[in-house]
């Protein structure tokens, strides 16, 4: 069983306290990425689990077996937890070569010389490094390094695989290879991950749970797609969307499953339940925005602010009245002019609705 769960974590540096209350259950055969911006708590989220920290308070438990309680001051060795972690920095032995140091768990295990050798190739070859099995780390870029660190990872195929920021130092191309590597990985072996990053993209496309962190709180642990679509507080919502998701303060009226809304978008109809107070904030994202260079029923009249084409979208920054600047996603080459008059549109049913105070999400009526 390699299910683990914290519960009521809480771990301080000095006076400062990093992990507040935290409590997360990971399922065996998840792929839990730990999101948020630098210095939420993720990287020591895994350093309690793992046992290079100790929590003050708090119970860790994988498998049912109690690991740590910060209250009886009961911390299993590392060693003894059963995990496998690979750090941003690679820690490689630096006078074994890449071959022998992927081998190392494998003869730790006493794997014959033969089965090593085939595992130890596969899994170079994997990570795209077979060709560079007779060089020594100090020979090898940042990036090579850390696919050595993920190829001798996963050779010993761990139940638990923990990864802090593995595919930072890859350029954008390997890195998207190496995404797709992990990702067969988890399916193949049923391997449960704990990944962390500060990468959103990253987070939506490898994991089936995301755990959302803001200044040592766990704001939200969703799939992706519920995090990405109905991010549950503001801050997540802001940090999620890429291109940024429009934030449009209104002041609204609720009647019936809808709020009537003003805002500098005019008056519309936005279903949701009733939020506690009369201030919002809708959250409308821009890939939802049509944009039309004719006038179209109920469009609301932008002027094109500015154009930026990325091939196979086109971001456009529309200004709308008073200050509000909005930023819409087109699929393709679409031709605007800047400073010209567009109308734009968007489905009521896709915006989401924030309470202006607590920034916590006002949910739809069943
Ligand atoms: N050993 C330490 N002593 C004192 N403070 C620490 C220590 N380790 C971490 N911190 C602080 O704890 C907070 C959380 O750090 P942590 O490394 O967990 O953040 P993170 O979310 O992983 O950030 P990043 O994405 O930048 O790696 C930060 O404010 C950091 O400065």
């Amino acid at each position: 069983m390699s299910t683990i769960e914290l519960k009521k974590v809480n771990k301080y540096f000095d006076n400062n306290h990093i992990l507040k209350d935290l409590d997360l259950l990971i399922e065996e055969g998840d792929f839990m990425t730990l999101l948020g911006p630098s210095g939420c708590g993720k990287t020591t989220t895994l350093r309690v689990i793992t046992g290079l920290e100790n929590p003050e308070q708090g119970i860790i438990t994988i498998g049912g077996k109690e690991i740590v309680n910060g209250q009886v001051s009961h911390f299993t060795p590392p060693s003894k937890r059963g995990l496998n972690l690979v750090f941003q920095s690679y820690a490689l032995w630096p006078h074994m070569t890449v071959f022998d140091n992927v081998a190392f768990g494998l003869n730790l295990q006493k794997t014959s010389k033969a089965e090593t050798k085939e595992r130890v190739e596969n899994a170079l070859e994997k990570m795209r490094i077979f060709n560079l099995k007779d060089r020594y780390p100090s020979e090898l870029s940042g990036g090579q390094q850390q696919r050595v660190a993920i190829a001798r990872a996963i050779v010993t195929e761990p139940k638990i695989l923990l990864l802090d920021e593995p595919l930072s130092n890859l350029d954008a191309k390997l890195r998207l290879e190496m995404r797709a590597e992990l990702k067969r990985l988890h399916k193949e072996l049923g391997t449960t991950i704990i990944y962390v990053t500060h990468d959103q993209v990253e987070a939506l496309t490898l994991s089936t749970k995301i755990a959302v962190f803001f200044e040592g709180n766990l704001v939200q642990v969703d799939t992706p797609r519920n995090i990405y679509r109905h991010p549950a507080d503001i801050r997540v919502a802001d940090f999620i969307g890429n291109p940024k998701i429009n934030f449009v303060d209104a002041k609204c009226r609720y009647n019936a499953g809808s709020i009537q809304t003003e805002s500098e978008l005019g008056k519309l109809d936005v279903p949701c339940a009733q939020p506690p107070s009369d201030q919002v904030v809708l959250a409308i994202y821009p890939e939802d925005i049509e944009v039309s260079n004719e006038p179209i029923e109920d469009g609301i009249v932008c002027s094109v602010y500015s154009i930026l084409p990325a091939g196979s979208e086109t971001l456009v920054q529309l200004s709308v009245q008073g200050d509000l600047m909005i930023l819409a996603k087109v699929i393709g080459e679409m031709e605007y002019t800047m400073g010209k008059m567009v109308w734009v549109k968007f489905p009521v049913s896709k915006v989401n609705v924030y309470d202006k105070g607590t920034g916590k999400l006002v949910s739809r009526e069943p």
